[in-house]
């Protein structure tokens, strides 16, 4: 019977329990920070019951950690993962810091968790993802018709999963038609050590690919993936690629992956760029980032902000090892 610590099954892998979290996942000293501040604030805005986790490298540095950590976010360093020698040449060339993403599913102090890159908002609540069922990945079908994915068989035979009857898979040529493939900007999974032991142990061994990470955890959890509708991932070309497949005042969760899209770097010069749809998604991060009701100093009494460090404070012994985790008492 696996042993019992305040008062969560602790499988044999994990704390396992009920705690669930989003996380994110930030490198650099640079510009993606306002991605997380912004997503935090987004999150905060649709009223989510769950904290932000960040998973920053060690490169990202303290004034930017601080700022997180004012924004209520739960900040946790995490150690670079980096693929097997190789000369792949990466669909973006910074993919190659995108692997350290793994390192989420060694966060085993939460039972399941929703992935979101920082270049993501979520514009209405989604905390019902988590009821999900155990032992599946969800995410959302990507789309190949990008100049990023110029370099793929699909690309090259204008074959897209978005629409998988406009152009035939030619097994008899390419082998079997691919299985369905998600974008890695969102995704909910269970974190799990003997996973996190199991995916960097394979990584070692797995060629790198032009989408780097993405193509790695496609394949990696290719029997349990699960779509999800695109509500949840939106990703921005399918505006102009497959806009038959969108229902933009439907959308929940809007990820600003296409050239030109950062909302915090946007000047509209690129391709597509121009589209009103584009500038009002734009505008609507920008409102969420400059909305200052919605920075967590203005949302907390003093109390939750003392239970907020206190809990951090035992987040960081259990982290260490010098207490199993522990909840701190409710400050009501
Ligand atoms: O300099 C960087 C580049 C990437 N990222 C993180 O890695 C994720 C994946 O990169 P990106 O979103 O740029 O890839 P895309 O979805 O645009 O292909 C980002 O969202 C960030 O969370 C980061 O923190 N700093
Ligand atoms: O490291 C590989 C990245 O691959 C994905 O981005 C791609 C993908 O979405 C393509 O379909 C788009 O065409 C492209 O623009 C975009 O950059 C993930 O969003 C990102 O988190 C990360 O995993
Ligand atoms: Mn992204």
């Amino acid at each position: 019977m696996a042993p019992e610590i305040n008062g969560s099954v602790v499988s044999a892998t994990g704390y396992g329990g009920d705690k669930r979290a989003y996380v994110t996942f930030l490198a650099g000293n640079g510009d993606y920070v306002k991605g997380v501040v912004g997503l935090a604030k987004g999150l905060r805005k649709g009223k989510t019951k769950y904290p932000l986790v960040v998973a920053v490298l060690p490169d990202v540095p303290e004034d930017h950690r601080k700022e997180l950590v004012e924004q209520g976010c739960v900040v946790k360093e995490i150690q670079p993962v980096y693929p097997p020698e190789n000369q792949t040449e990466f669909a973006m060339a910074y993919y190659v810091i995108n692997y350290s993403k793994l390192r989420i599913w060694k966060f085993v102090e939460y039972s399941k968790m929703i992935y979101l890159d920082g270049d993501i908002q979520v514009f209405d609540n989604i905390d019902h993802l988590f009821d999900l069922p155990d032992g599946q990945f969800y995410a959302v079908k990507d789309c190949f018709c990008e100049k990023t994915w110029s370099h793929s068989p699909q690309y090259k035979i204008g074959y897209c999963q978005q629409c998988p009857d406009k152009v035939t898979w030619p097994e008899s040529e390419l082998g079997p038609k691919p299985p369905l493939y998600f974008n890695a900007g969102m995704f909910v999974y269970e974190p799990n050590l003997s996973t996190y032991h199991n995916l960097l142990e394979t990584l070692k061994v797995v060629p790198p690919t032009l989408f780097a990470e993405q193509d790695f955890l496609n394949m990696y959890f290719k029997d349990i993936y699960k779509p999800i509708p695109s509500v949840y991932n939106l990703v921005l070309a399918m505006l102009w690629r497959h806009p038959e497949n969108i229902e933009l005042d439907q959308v929940k969760v809007v990820h600003y992956c296409a050239a030109g899209s950062k909302p915090w770097r946007f000047t509209g010069e690129e391709e597509n760029m121009e589209r009103d749809d584009i500038k009002m998604l734009v505008k609507n991060w920008w409102d969420i980032y400059n909305d200052e009701s919605l920075d967590y100093k203005n949302i907390i009494g003093d109390d939750h902000k003392k239970q907020q460090t206190f809990q951090q404070f035992l987040d960081a012994l259990s982290e260490a090892g010098v207490l199993p985790y522990v909840k701190a008492p409710s400050a009501a």
